[in-house]
């Protein structure tokens, strides 16, 4: 909602999709997996404001990481959102807001093809994450369907850690119903 009330111009091709795809009935499945543009939104969002903001593993054994030697125990932190925002791995726009480099498949939008890391990868992913990215292409599709909205004035952009990443101080959206 963030990115679509900053984002004007995504707002409205969402929009056209939504009603092309959806009309004003409620999405059903087969209308979900034509959202493309949502999708492509909503995994950019995931991009630059990871809900989860850090991976922990524990090495089993001693190891090599790359060059770093792991002794068996260690602790070892995965910062996402600073990796999200590597210019080698994304691209010198890396801090925008490019729902496009989505264009041709999540695997195909960073020089690695496991680079976002919103669900964490391997064996321990996220089991939600298509039950996720379901429910909110259909939260995103009925609010759109419904509503245009922009950000408030009242709105402080400090986006904060607090067990996931969220607004500190809310997220003010003025909602303004479409007529149909
Ligand atoms: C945008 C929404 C979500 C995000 C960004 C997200 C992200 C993640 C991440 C990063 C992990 C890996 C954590 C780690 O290994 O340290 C994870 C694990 C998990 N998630 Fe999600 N998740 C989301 C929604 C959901 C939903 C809706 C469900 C359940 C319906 C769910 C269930 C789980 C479970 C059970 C695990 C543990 C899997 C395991 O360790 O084997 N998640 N999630």
């Amino acid at each position: 909602m963030f990115l679509l009330s900053t984002n004007q111009d995504w707002q409205e091709k969402l929009r056209e999709e939504v009603l092309r795809e959806c009309g004003m009935e409620i999405p059903n499945a087969d209308m979900l997996t034509k959202l493309k543009l949502v999708n492509m939104v909503l995994l950019e969002a995931l991009r630059l404001y990871a809900p989860v903001t850090y991976l922990f593993r524990k090495a089993s054994q001693d190891m090599k990481l790359g060059t770093i030697n792991l002794l068996k125990g260690t602790t070892v932190g995965i910062p996402i959102p600073i990796l999200h925002r590597d210019k080698e791995m994304w691209g010198p726009d890396a801090d925008k807001f490019n729902p496009l480099r989505f264009e041709n498949g999540l695997s195909k939008a960073a020089k690695h093809p496991n680079a976002l890391l919103s669900f964490s990868m391997g064996p321990r992913v996220c089991i939600g994450q298509n039950f996720a990215m379901l429910e909110a292409k259909t939260v995103i599709a009925m609010i759109i369907q419904r509503f245009s909205f922009s950000i408030s004035p009242n709105y402080v952009h400090k986006p904060i850690d607090f067990l996931t990443l969220q607004p500190m101080n809310g997220l003010q959206i003025v909602l303004k119903p479409l007529e149909r």
